[in-house]
């Protein structure tokens, strides 16, 4: 994927979208993704899935990493509660600007706060930063190599509590074996996969993995 998509959906939505209208900004990314050019966004299909898991955790402190252009941050966005809050992770300052500007664009800017660095180096200081002590939803969509590490952390951290949702996306494609052996096989963790396609495409697998955290 190259860097250059950022800005091109940011000029995207300010040029096609309703300000301040989160689900027609989510639909215009998705009829540019599938028709101009594909990006890493969970996309439509796997997002309705998390759209379903997210609704059931009815979180109010939530934990994105891997925030990207902000896509599936509105979708959560639109979904929370009244003084519910998402919290998103991002380590390059470009998508963090891309993906501010969306987000302010859709008119979500209170609910969704972006923490520009990498996720070992925010998520240490995140609880006390954030006002935060544990997570009720975790939506883990950033390098796939990080994902076991960074859920360790999140357990040895204690930001995440009993019954905490674990989403986890591409555990397919790219694929994170280590992430889900180690989930599959912990007995603190009660997962669920869930077979979708690969974003913006109709023949590539993917899935999405939830994991309900039961220390
Ligand atoms: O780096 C990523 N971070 C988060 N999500 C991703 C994703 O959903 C992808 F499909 C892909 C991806 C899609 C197509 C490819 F050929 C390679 C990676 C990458 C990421
Ligand atoms: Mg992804």
């Amino acid at each position: 994927h190259d860097e250059e998509f950022p800005p091109r959906i940011l000029d995207h939505v300010m040029k096609n979208a309703i300000k301040g209208d989160v689900t027609n900004v989510i639909d215009v990314i998705d009829k540019y993704c599938w028709s101009v050019e594909i990006a890493m966004n969970v996309g439509d299909v796997k997002g309705a899935i998390l759209d379903k898991s997210f609704l059931e955790a009815s979180p109010k402190n939530v934990l994105e990493i891997g925030c990207y252009c902000g896509y599936s941050a509105l979708r959560m966005s639109r979904l929370l509660k009244e003084d519910a809050k998402i919290f998103t992770i991002e380590a390059s300052s470009q998508y963090a600007d891309v993906a501010q500007e969306i987000i302010s664009f859709a008119g979500m800017e209170k609910k969704v706060q972006i923490l520009r660095g990498l996720s070992d180096e925010v998520l240490p200081t995140i609880a006390e930063k954030c006002g935060v002590r544990t997570f009720d939803f975790v939506f883990i969509d950033h390098a796939k190599e990080l994902y076991k590490r960074d859920l360790i952390m999140l357990e040895n951290l204690g930001l995440i509590r009993q019954g905490t949702t674990i989403m986890a996306d591409n555990v397919i494609f790219p694929g994170c074996p280590d992430y889900l052996e180690y989930v599959r096989n912990s007995p603190k963790f009660e997962c669920t996969n869930y077979p979708s396609k690969l974003e913006y495409c109709e023949n590539r697998e993917d899935a999405m993995e939830k994991s309900i955290y039961l220390p």
